[in-house]
């Protein structure tokens, strides 16, 4: 002969009991207000069923949130119930995007001759967004050294980072170039103007010209204009550096293998940044011939990296791809 008392989901167990049988299973059926608790119990009673002990979820010095994780609803839900009102976090980085090229018009406006829609302050702010930062759309800047800096200036003091595309090659309306390797400036001390200038051709393709730089302190990446470049050299550079900015202990770009289904060139001595899209299991194949277009950005499932050294990519190889997310 046992005794039974009646019991809530989530209440305490009194310490004489030892299972807690679902009213469904016993002759009671329901509980109903102000009806006395029929005192027979027609089930067994496993010993110890439906009872949550203390700490078996979390126990005393358990791991809840380790530093760099990603505060997610789960996150914020296991150090609620351990008691944290309050975590300590990196503040969302603010990024400011904006582009260069006195041949840009907004998007949506109609492009005269010789113009071309500003694209690129577009994916770059999504991008941005993507990345766990917050875009700060600034739109396009004329080419014209007065214009850029009056922009930089204005933003610099209130954004964590600042990302610019185009003016960063040989041309003669090369902006971002002009500004940062301080020709008409060198007397400008870093509080007002750049620091930490690097103008570089790095060793890839596409994406060859790039700037890193500081504007009056802020930290700054000029990407190079073309849209298909400019949205490597995001995966490539910024991604990281916003994932940095926003705490993540490991900001780097995963890459995962995937076979070759067919075969493609890759230019010598640069590491090739290809569109792919995905095939069966496991294969990617390039999206097609315009890969430099932007418009193939949005049939492929990743960019494949082919390294420098690698000048033919055969079907059947193995090839790293940064995912498309
Ligand atoms: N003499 C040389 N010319 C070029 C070289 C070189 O080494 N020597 N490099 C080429 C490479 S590689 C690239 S990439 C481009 C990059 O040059 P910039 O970063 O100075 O880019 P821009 O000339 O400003 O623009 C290039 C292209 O992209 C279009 N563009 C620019 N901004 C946007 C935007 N916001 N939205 C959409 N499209 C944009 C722009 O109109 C140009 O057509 O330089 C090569 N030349
Ligand atoms: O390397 Mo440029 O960046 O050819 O497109």
């Amino acid at each position: 002969m046992a005794e039974a008392t009646r019991i809530m989901t989530g209440a305490p167990v009194p310490d004489w009991c030892d299972a807690v049988v679902p009213v469904e299973r016993t002759s009671t059926r329901r509980f109903t207000p102000g009806a006395p608790l029929d005192p027979t119990i027609q089930v067994d009673a496993p010993s110890r069923a439906n009872i949550r002990r203390r700490a078996e979820d979390v126990a005393i010095g358990d791991l809840v949130a380790a530093a760099g994780a990603p505060t997610t609803a789960r996150l914020v839900s296991a150090a609620a119930s351990a008691g944290h009102a309050t975590l300590p976090v990196h503040r969302v980085p603010r990024v400011a995007v904006l582009s260069t090229g006195s041949e840009l018009v907004p998007v949506g406006t109609a492009p005269g001759p010789g113009q071309i829609p500003d694209s690129n302050s577009l994916l770059l702010a999504a991008c941005v967004r993507d990345a766990g930062g917050v875009p700060v759309r600034v739109g396009a800047v004329p080419d014209t050294a007065e214009a850029l800096r009056a922009v930089l200036d204005d933003v610099a003091p209130h954004v964590d980072l600042i990302v610019t595309s185009g003016g960063v090659s040989a041309g003669a309306f090369d902006v971002v170039k002009e500004v940062l390797s301080g020709t008409q400036d060198a007397a400008l001390p870093p509080a007002q103007g750049p620091s930490d200038v690097l103008l570089v051709a790095v060793g890839m393709q596409p994406g060859k010209p790039q700037a890193a730089a500081r504007w009056r302190g802020t930290p700054m990446l000029g990407l190079p204009g073309n849209p298909v470049s400019a949205y490597v050299s995001f995966r490539a550079f910024v991604r990281p550096a916003v994932r940095r900015l926003a705490g993540h202990l490991d900001p780097a770009e995963p890459l995962v293998e995937r076979i070759a289904e067919e075969g493609w060139r890759s230019p010598a001595g640069r590491q090739q940044f290809l569109p792919v899209r995905f095939v069966g299991d496991d294969g990617v194949a390039p999206v097609g011939p315009g890969a430099h277009h932007v418009s193939a950005l949005t049939r492929a499932d990743a960019i494949a990296v082919v390294p420098p050294e690698v000048e033919a990519v055969g079907p059947g190889d193995t090839v790293r791809v940064m995912v498309i997310a």
